[in-house]
């Protein structure tokens, strides 16, 4: 059914009189659209189907037809995007779906896991993901190492951190309900990702024999890691603490006692944000209640004290990063002050010789292989991304302040944006880096800031409404 520019304006005006007036305001001086949330109920619903490498094409296929027939619409592949299917209506719950709860398939954003194949896993890589819970791009990424022989190769690990100890919690449930084979190279940490410093596991650790009996270690619903039966009682159970790890298998945890001596090859910093461009995060306050928008998204001087921290979630990631590696930084936000003024501090801390910003190949992939096509021949879409955010002439250039740092934005030019009006996914922001040297010194802590802050004004506006 196509929009009529009546239906456009009755959401949009809807939309202001939902939003409470501080959220509204928010995206104003974000400079982020409003109506990108009259895209929600307009955009497909994306589902991962968990171990895809494992299946045969029969397979996928029987399970593609079951999850249309419980789903009631079209189900269909997602072209570039190996294991994803695209429900084309996004009202269909995931509770009406068989293998849903068979733990056949998980709910993911197509944004989301671009901003995982952004990083390009490559056989027997050590893989750090900085903010990784509550496990999505953890738990594909753990399956793209799996599925790119890290078995074979006897190699390769998946090092997750995350500061919120019930959010850790809830990715240890996913890896001990989903990981199946991959658990093999997991462990999580509920640690500050801007000072985690943690060196990955060495290289060969792996013993395939010991497969089985990572099988063997559960997350309970307390988010405590219990080894089954082996271990004498007073050793069996372990509470995920503070700066020690939960290994999803024992081979690692073994490795563990050894210290680590190496960076990561690859690093994922999925950063805390306001999370504005998470058409799901923020269709879910319309059942917790749109005054929560204003406490759980902006709230505590969000908007300006959240760049910051990227900015120091992005700089430890960097540190820990081996020369010749890969770090993606994402957001699921759309304020160009979590996402081009993060990278362009960094990029004025880190010179031309030491990072650069890569283009995103499956990005092109994607976009080649164009609309989305059902069996039927019926074209469901595509996916499209944008350029970043930049000034455009040189009086906008000149207005901005900015006149004297055009180089860092031409030096991002390769970052993305998905933005739902045009990218038919949810909201993501991606710049994927290649590290050529290290720093040689790292920038002190109050040098670690983004390019611009958020104008004072809006700052003042947003503290005195807290
Ligand atoms: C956008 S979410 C990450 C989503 C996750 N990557 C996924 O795909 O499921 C951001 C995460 O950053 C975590 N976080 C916030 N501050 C942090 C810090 N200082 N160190 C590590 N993690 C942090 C939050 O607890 C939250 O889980």
């Amino acid at each position: 059914m196509v929009d009529t520019p009546a239906d456009t304006l009755c959401e949009q005006q809807a939309l202001s009189a939902t939003f409470p007036p501080q959220f509204l305001e928010f995206l104003q001086s974000n400079h982020i659209n409003p109506n990108i949330y009259t895209m929600h109920k307009k955009l497909p619903r994306y589902v991962r189907i968990v171990q895809y490498a494992q299946r045969t094409s029969e397979e996928i296929q029987k399970l593609r037809l079951e999850v249309e027939a419980d789903a009631g619409c079209r189900v269909s592949k997602v072209p570039g995007v190996p294991g994803f299917l695209e429900i084309s209506d996004q009202s269909v719950s995931m509770s009406q779906i068989n293998a849903s709860a068979c733990g056949d398939i998980v709910g993911m954003d197509v944004s989301s896991a671009i901003a995982a194949l952004a990083l390009s896993v490559s056989p027997g890589d050590n893989v750090l993901d900085l903010c990784c819970a509550p496990g999505a791009k953890l738990l594909f990424l753990a399956e793209l190492l799996d599925a790119s022989g890290a078995c074979e190769s006897k190699r390769g690990s998946v090092t997750g951190v995350d500061i919120a100890a019930h959010r850790v919690a809830t990715c240890c449930k996913q890896i001990a309900k989903h990981a199946g084979h991959s658990r093999g190279h997991v462990r999580v940490f509920i640690e500050d990702g801007t000072t985690f410093s943690t060196l990955a596991p060495r290289d060969r650790w792996w013993d395939p024999n010991a497969v089985a009996a990572a099988a063997a270690v559960v997350a309970n619903a307390d988010g405590e890691a219990e080894n089954s039966g082996r271990k004498p009682k007073s050793r069996r159970k372990k509470v995920v603490e503070p700066g020690k790890p939960w290994f999803a298998s024992r081979p690692l945890s073994n490795w563990y006692s050894n210290s680590g001596t190496e960076l990561y090859d690859r690093v994922l910093v999925d950063a805390e944000c306001t999370h504005d461009g998470s058409l799901s995060h923020v269709q879910k306050y319309e059942r917790w209640g749109l005054e929560k928008l204003e406490t759980q998204v902006i709230g505590d001087n969000r908007p300006t004290s959240v760049p910051v921290l990227q900015s120091k979630l992005l700089e430890n990631g960097w540190r820990l990063l081996k020369v010749g590696g890969t770090l993606v930084y994402s957001t699921c936000s759309l304020s160009r002050y979590q996402n081009e003024y993060v990278v362009a501090g960094f990029l004025s801390r880190h010179g031309e010789d030491e990072a650069c910003v890569e283009k995103i190949n499956v990005l092109d992939d994607i976009q080649c292989k164009g609309s989305i096509t059902a069996d039927d021949g019926s074209v469901a879409g595509g996916i499209v991304a944008s350029s970043i955010w930049m000034p455009q002439t040189d009086v906008e250039w000149s207005e901005q302040g900015l006149s004297d740092k055009r180089s860092l934005f031409e030096r991002m030019h390769n970052a993305a944006r998905l933005d739902p009006m045009m990218s038919n996914t949810s909201g993501m922001f991606i710049a994927r880096m290649h590290k050529l040297k290290h720093s040689p010194q790292q920038p002190l802590e109050d040098e670690i800031v983004p390019l611009v802050a958020l104008p004072l004004s809006a700052r003042v506006h947003a503290h005195a409404h807290n």
